[in-house]
């Protein structure tokens, strides 16, 4: 709830006792560091052949790290300072010092009284600190075997949506504006509800797309609490030719989500929006390291790409095998700015990102996928549900921008009057059980 008079609004906080932030710090968040642990377990043999004696050694050590941050988690002790040298980790130290001197009579920073959206963020880089501590655990990836699970899982749903993808290019040319708008509107979908797909909420539980992409939509249309997809279309319709050659210039921005099946539909509508002329350019942003279970990271990236080239299955290894070419041609292009794995709202970047903030004013449309970007864009803030989306952002609009997610935490804006009321009335989970979802956009097409 708003407090009257209060701007920003509370931060959702493991503070508020029984709040979904209480119980995802209390609950899963040791879960999910007990994952990792058994993930290094898992891997031993595997260090001693690479590694022999001294990569035992790194994974007891990077195992009692992490035995050691869970405790500090499960006893609510104070937040720690990094200390592993790493690109981040100045940036890291400096917004913890800022955090602690927001703290009221010098009370510290801790697990269960601070912000949920910090704390859960700082206990993937306190994972990563424990790697980057014990080398050559550095580059692991404790996250890995979900990940490739949830793409060997969803082979049947990838190659559906491949298969559309190769027909939708082969009728490209004779297709109207109204078909174009159709089928763009039907992947941007596939790509909103591919993340239902993420691995965090489970707690790492299996949660692989098992059934037709394409032909679920209509079931699920009426859990889009707000739709602006028109707005989308119209921002990349607007957004193309005015250069000198009157060909189209458009560069799409998709700041990436899951790995798995979610960044299969993430690819499968960049490939759409490439080869319907829609854009030139799609410049994809995924994580430096392993993030909230699921999230991506350019080895994901890399591997989903040669796994579907790899596949044999006709439709899936020629849409692999164009997307290699994309990456190869500079029409695609990713990106892992240190920012995305920070604890920052988006709402700072101008200030704290410079750079990338800049980089993102060069887009003509950002795609922000999953929960955990709308919390950033929002601030994770306890915004009353009628409170507008723009006003939310608070200053953040590097270009027209559009949230794709699924609900899966207690933050949620843009609302009609009544329609959280309602939502409450058939489904108290609503906020938390990724059944229903938003394209929510801001920017100048978004009619006021
Ligand atoms: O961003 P995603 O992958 O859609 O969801 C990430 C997430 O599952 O992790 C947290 C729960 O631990 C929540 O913030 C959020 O629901
Ligand atoms: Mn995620």
């Amino acid at each position: 709830m708003e407090v009257e008079g209060t701007f920003p609004p509370l931060s959702l906080s493991a503070k508020f006792e029984g709040s979904f932030a209480y119980l995802t710090v209390r609950d899963r968040l040791p879960t999910i560091l007990t994952k990792v642990v058994d993930s290094l377990h898992r891997n031993k043999d595997s260090f001693f052949k690479e590694y022999g004696k001294e990569g035992i050694q790194a994974e007891k050590r990077a195992i009692s790290f992490l035995s050691k941050l869970r405790n500090e988690l499960q006893t609510d002790k104070p937040v720690l300072l990094l200390t592993d040298n790493a690109e981040d980790t100045e940036a890291w130290n400096e917004y913890m010092g800022r955090q602690q001197d927001l703290m009221e009579d010098g009370q510290p920073v801790s697990w269960f009284k601070s912000s949920w959206l910090y704390m859960e963020c700082y206990m993937y880089r306190r994972i990563q600190e424990a790697l980057n501590m014990n080398p050559p655990m550095s580059n692991f990836d404790g996250f890995k075997e979900g990940k490739t699970q949830s793409f060997f899982e969803s082979q049947q749903a990838i190659k559906c949506l491949c298969t559309y993808l190769q027909e939708l290019i082969t009728n490209m040319e004779n297709m109207t504006e109204m078909q174009l708008r159709e089928n763009f509107l039907k992947l941007l979908q596939v790509s909103l509800w591919g993340n239902k797909c993420d691995l965090s909420i489970s707690a790492g539980q299996d949660n692989s797309q098992r059934s037709s992409p394409i032909d679920s939509l209509p079931d699920l249309q009426r859990f889009i609490l707000v739709d602006d997809s028109n707005m989308v279309w119209s921002t990349l319709v607007a957004a193309q030719g005015s250069g000198s050659a009157g060909k189209k210039h458009a560069r799409v921005d998709i700041v990436l989500d899951n790995a798995g099946f979610e960044l299969v539909t993430d690819l499968v509508l960049a490939d759409f929006l490439v080869s319907a002329g829609l854009a030139k350019q799609i410049r994809f942003h995924g994580k430096s390291f392993p993030w909230f279970v699921s999230d991506v990271t350019k080895q994901d990236f890399e591997w989903t790409i040669m796994q579907t080239m790899a596949a044999n299955h006709k439709w899936m290894s020629a849409s692999g095998a164009q997307w290699k070419h994309f990456m190869k041609d500079g029409t695609w292009s990713y990106h892992d700015h240190p920012f995305w794995t920070m604890p920052h709202e988006f709402c700072d970047m101008a200030l704290d990102a410079a750079d990338l903030y800049s980089t993102l004013q060069g887009s003509d449309l950002i795609l922000f996928k999953g929960d955990l970007n709308y919390r950033k864009l929002t601030g994770d803030r306890k915004w009353e549900h009628t409170v507008l989306f723009d006003r939310a952002l608070r200053g953040f609009q590097p270009a027209p921008l559009c949230s794709l997610r699924t609900l899966k935490a207690d933050v949620q804006v843009g609302l009609q009057p009544g329609q959280a009321e309602k939502l409450n009335s058939q489904d108290p989970h609503w906020m938390t059980n990724a059944k229903y979802a938003v394209v929510q956009f801001s920017g100048p097409h978004r009619e006021r």
